[in-house]
């Protein structure tokens, strides 16, 4: 990397002020029009300044520039909240750790950044406004390189696992279980990335089908969604015995250990993953709650998942499940997922879990808010999470 003119992060870690977080938010709504351009001339300018980080990143870009600006855009809107801003930051570090990312990347990474949105806000962007920046950037790449730095003790970047068996749901789903080489350790609700051989550093993110295992094995459910270059290869290509890399194990919708409340799980398609893994997590802890599983696809045959969850259910008299397609007439419940719970509940003392496209968690949650559950007891990833965004 040139030693030239790179942003030097600060290293003091005091909160920004209130004018400084004003500065930042405004100039950022003064450039957000030119988003999609702002995100190509970042990536134009980094790699032509700096050439040695190019392959760090995949051959195609465009998901990564989403990715980019929906750090940034998240980064922003937490800036006046300090510890979510760190935890955010604290998760991007680990998590950076598989691309290789070293802390001497940072401060070219915010020259670049700096550079970019001082040209696209043109007259707007003030000496003010460049200070606010480099110091909230200072502090970001602050905590991100900290984090990466401590994770580095416990634990590695990436853990190989081999595929130990797959199998096919019908319409383009894929159930595969891997064995991971070394120990994973995660939370049944989590997701995880996982780049295959056939597209290097090209990470994609699913959640883990399962509670933790003694075996160690995880399952992923996988739909190929067509031009979804990941999921294809791992519904198409992958076989018993290739080898894929995970990244470490991410996101908030776990079980509270504390807490006995009813629980609603919301699934829609292949987002019955982690509504799968809580399950199971209920069980291993002795079921102590009551469960309420609704279970959405377009079609009867696309319920995938419906029978092992009717097996569960029949095993455990605290789970109760209900079906909805939403695109076929059959006997059953009809109609999407939120229309489906308007006519059940009152929801309102259950803990609510929401997993699946991301309109149908936005509908639901209204849903549900309308029919009087507190928002604090609605729990999905948030909608940034590129686990419900990349195919
Ligand atoms: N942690 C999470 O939240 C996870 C999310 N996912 C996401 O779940 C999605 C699954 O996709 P598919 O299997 O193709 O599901 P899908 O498109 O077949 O939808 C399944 C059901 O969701 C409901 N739904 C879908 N679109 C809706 C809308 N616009 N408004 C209201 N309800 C709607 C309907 O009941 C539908 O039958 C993917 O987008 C994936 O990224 C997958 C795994 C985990």
């Amino acid at each position: 990397m040139p030693a030239q003119a790179a942003v030097e992060p600060e290293t003091a870690e005091a909160p920004l002020s209130d004018r400084e977080i004003e500065l930042i938010r405004t100039s950022l709504s003064v450039v957000e029009p030119f988003a999609g351009e702002i995100t190509v001339y970042f990536y134009a300018t980094l790699f032509a300044r700096y050439p040695e980080v190019r392959a760090m990143f995949p051959h195609g870009m465009d998901d990564q520039r989403d990715r980019l600006l929906r750090a940034l855009l998240r980064i922003v809107d937490l800036v006046d909240d300090p510890e979510s801003l760190v935890r955010f930051c604290g998760h991007l570090g680990r998590d950076h750790r598989k691309f290789g990312t070293l802390p001497a990347h940072f401060p070219a990474v915010g020259e670049c950044l700096l550079d970019t949105l001082a040209r696209y806000a043109g007259v707007a962007w003030t000496p003010e406004i460049a200070a606010a920046w480099t110091k909230a950037y200072g502090v970001v790449s602050q905590v991100m390189i900290s984090a990466a730095e401590e994770d580095e003790a416990v634990r590695p970047a990436v853990w190989p696992a081999t595929v130990v068996d797959r199998v096919s749901r019908g319409h383009g789903i894929t159930e595969i279980t891997v064995r991971p080489h070394i120990a994973y350790e995660y939370a049944a609700g989590q997701y995880v990335s996982v780049e295959t051989p056939w597209w290097p550093r090209r990470w994609r993110y699913y959640s883990v089908a399962n509670a933790p295992r003694e075996d160690g094995t995880l399952t992923f459910h996988v739909r190929a969604v067509p031009g979804g270059s990941v999921s294809e290869a791992l519904v198409h290509r992958a076989a018993v015995g290739d080898v894929i890399q995970l990244g470490p194990p991410m996101g908030d919708m776990v079980l509270d250990a504390a807490d006995h409340s009813d629980l609603l799980f919301v699934a829609g398609g292949t987002g019955l993953a982690p509504i799968r893994a809580l399950i199971e997590e209920v069980a291993r802890r002795g079921g102590r709650h009551q469960v309420e599983l609704f279970l959405g696809a377009r079609t009867g045959a696309e319920l995938y998942g419906v029978d092992d969850m009717l097996r569960m259910a029949q095993r455990h008299h605290w789970l109760t499940i209900r079906g909805a397609v939403s695109h076929e007439h059959i006997p059953g419940i009809r109609g999407s997922l939120p229309d489906v719970l308007a006519e059940y509940g009152p929801w309102y003392e259950h803990d609510v879990f929401l997993s699946g496209p991301v309109q149908m968690i936005v509908s639901a949650r209204e849903t549900l808010t309308l029919k009087g559950t507190p928002s604090h007891r609605i729990h999905h990833d948030p909608f940034d999470t590129p686990v419900l965004s990349t195919p």
